[in-house]
């Protein structure tokens, strides 16, 4: 089989568990491209007009998940255009049996899967952060955020677990304050062999 392409890092925690915090300091710290795939459907959702738009709002309304082929290009466009780097951080994916399918299906032979970051943290301090990010998400609110909460549980955990039984899997918690945290996660990475710029 040729070299795969991407070198990438799933990081998966409960909503709010500081996913996007800690990739933004391990981006800038190690040079890994931090792709959110969150961020990735909300910007396809301003596309005036777009059915694609209306389906996405209405599964980041519900908290439920977006059809993989619509995510896992995104994902895919996205390491396309960031080009040469030594890795992807892929945040927030995959969440569930279909997202797991479609990139097994998609990109499989594109990239390897180092390991997955897992930001644990109590549900409760993470509704607390969310509550609290004033980014004026949409989703945001308590409503969603106790959907978002059952959709992690219902199927983002089994997924986890499913890499845990690869032995895949460096969990880190994610509840003390965001610099220790960090630091936990800078050794997750020199363990895993990526000493440049640590
Ligand atoms: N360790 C921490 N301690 C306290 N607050 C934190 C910590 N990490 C992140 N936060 C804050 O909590 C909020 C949520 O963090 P962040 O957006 O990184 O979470 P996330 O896991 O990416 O969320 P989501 O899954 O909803 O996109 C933000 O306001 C962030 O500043
Ligand atoms: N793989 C994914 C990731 C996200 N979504 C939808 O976006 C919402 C917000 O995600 P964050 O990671 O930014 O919290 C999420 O609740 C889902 O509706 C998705 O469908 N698939």
């Amino acid at each position: 089989m040729a070299r795969p392409l991407y070198n990438v890092v799933f990081v998966l925690g409960p909503p709010g568990s500081g996913k996007g915090t800690s990739c933004q300091k391990i981006q800038e710290k190690l040079g890994f491209v931090h792709l959110s795939a969150g961020d990735l459907l909300r910007e396809e959702r301003q596309r005036e007009g777009s059915e694609v738009g209306r389906l996405i709002e209405e599964h980041i309304t519900n908290g439920s998940i977006v059809p993989v082929e619509i995510t896992c290009k995104l994902l895919e466009n996205a390491m396309e255009a960031a080009g040469d780097a030594p890795g992807f951080l892929i945040d927030g994916f995959p969440r569930n049996q279909d997202n797991l399918e479609g990139w097994k299906r998609q990109m499989d032979e594109k990239a390897k899967v180092n390991f997955v970051l897992f930001l644990s943290c109590p549900v409760e301090v993470c509704i607390n952060r969310c509550l609290g990010r004033g980014q004026g998400r949409t989703d945001d609110n308590e409503e969603s955020l106790r959907k978002r909460v059952v959709t992690y549980n219902t199927h983002t955990l089994p997924i986890i677990e499913y890499y845990m039984k690869l032995g895949q899997v460096k969990e880190v918690s994610s509840e003390p304050t965001a610099d220790e945290v960090f630091s936990s996660i800078v050794t997750v990475f020199k363990d895993a062999g990526y000493t440049a710029n640590l």
